[in-house]
């Protein structure tokens, strides 16, 4: 199968803009609030920036989301068929429909019963993205979350997500990080240039193999190959097992088998999965070589449209965040406690460097101005935001920020863990 690539038809940009219009949660009104940059939120609730409008989502207590139909292109045919990915409930009150502010002029017909559709549409109709050629992990865990997905291999991550975002597929697979190697670089930040949402997490064991063509020697290795991230987790192995081999970053692990089969690479080998030999012959030469064996990759998985899982089973929720100008980290101390106070449990919490805005200056005691390096804020918690306390807390973050953005919702990974087996090699010399 060929892979897609970026310069499959874009002008993304016909394809973001947010639709203005109102919100409804669990029977009560909920007024949203969104600015139409993809990116920045201005601080501050309910204020009267020209660029903001009122947003909407239909999320009742049946979680129901918006489907429309795609145009004769498979493009949405018009701005108002897409929902809005910023949502951040700015007022959540036990108020009736009519107290909602009149919509605004350019606002959309409302949205009747018969244009609503119960979201998600059954497995077997999912068309599901990921970078790669097939055997590639994040395929894996495509079929992990939808087991009748149809797989749509691309050749690059921000393919995957343009794959949706043109309907070509109706999810992409992003591997977001790694137990032995944390975060995948910049894939948060893809999240935050593209308008796509959060809808489910897989965290998969990642159990690396060491293939070559048959008959290759470990000690004539002279290169290994494979995407970044397998590198890195195999980094102490191949040290060991193949000294005098360079490294060398491909685009994905089942890419760099694919590359040694079809060319009858000798002296060189792949890290890639078990399954990845079967696909393309190659013999296995080390089995289990990532350097801890209950090595571990969570990768997410994006949709045009948020599914908000219903309250009472166990969700999590993804945050971006950026603290006032000039304020810093020191926004933690007022962030946190808006989870800690209604109870909500963080899983995770990363800075990153703010791509804007890196530098803050600050007069030091001695009247010196030091620079500082600003941050914006990564943090997942476990609720979805259609829980009250959830959509409370965001509505306090929002006014220590400066940006806040919910990436989405989502049911947690509750499938069980075992540690897989030590490592194994064919040639030990
Ligand atoms: O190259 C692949 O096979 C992938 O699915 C990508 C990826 C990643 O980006 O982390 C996924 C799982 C492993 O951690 C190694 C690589």
């Amino acid at each position: 199968m060929q892979a897609l690539s970026p310069s499959t038809p874009n002008n993304l940009k016909s394809l973001v803009r947010p639709a203005p219009a109102r919100a409804w949660m669990g029977g009560r009104a909920v007024r949203c609030a969104f600015r139409s940059d993809p990116v920045y939120f201005p601080n501050g609730v309910g204020h009267s920036h020209a660029d903001w409008q009122s947003s909407c989502a239909i999320l009742s207590s049946k979680v129901l989301s918006l489907e429309q139909p795609a145009g004769k292109s498979g493009h949405p045919d018009r701005v108002a068929d897409r929902v809005d990915p910023n949502l951040v409930p700015i007022e959540t009150k036990d108020s009736p429909a009519p107290s909602v502010p009149a919509p605004a002029p350019q606002t959309p017909k409302p949205i009747s019963l018969f244009k609503i559709t119960p979201v998600p549409v059954h497995d077997s109709q999912l068309r599901v993205a990921y970078q790669g050629v097939p055997g590639a992990y994040a395929e894996a865990a495509a079929e992990k979350a939808y087991p009748n997905f149809e797989a749509i291999p691309c050749d690059q991550l921000e393919a995957a997500l343009q794959a949706v975002e043109l309907r070509i597929a109706d999810r992409a697979v992003l591997p977001v990080e790694n137990s032995l190697v944390g975060s995948t670089p910049g894939n948060y930040d893809l999240l935050l240039r593209h308008r796509l949402h959060v809808v489910g997490e897989v965290q998969m064991p990642v159990h690396h193999c060491l293939l070559a063509l048959p008959g290759t020697r470990l000690k004539c290795l002279s290169r290994v190959i494979s995407h970044p991230q397998a590198l890195w987790q195999c980094e102490h192995t191949i040290r060991r097992l193949a000294p005098q081999a360079t490294r060398e970053a491909v685009n994905d692990t089942a890419g760099a088998a694919e590359f040694i089969a079809e060319n009858g690479l000798q002296h060189v080998a792949a890290i890639a999965s078990a399954r990845t030999a079967e696909l393309y012959g190659l013999q296995v030469l080390a089995n289990g070589i990532q350097d801890d064996c209950s090595n571990m990759t969570r990768f997410l998985m994006l949709a045009r449209e948020p599914i908000i899982p219903r309250t009472g089973r166990p969700s999590k929720s993804s945050i971006m965040f950026a603290p006032i100008e000039g304020e810093g980290a020191a926004v933690l101390f007022k962030v946190l406690p808006a989870f800690a106070f209604r109870n909500i449990n963080l899983t995770k919490i990363e800075s990153r460097p703010h791509w804007k805005r890196p530098i803050r200056l600050v007069d030091d005691a001695n009247g010196r101005t030091v620079k500082h390096f600003e941050y914006m804020f990564h943090l997942d918690f476990q609720a979805s935001m259609a829980e009250v306390r959830a959509q409370n807390a965001l509505t306090e973050v929002q006014e220590y920020t400066s940006f806040l953005r919910v990436l989405g919702s989502y049911p947690m990974d509750m499938t069980p863990w075992s540690p897989p087996p030590p490592m194994s090699s064919v040639d030990s010399d």
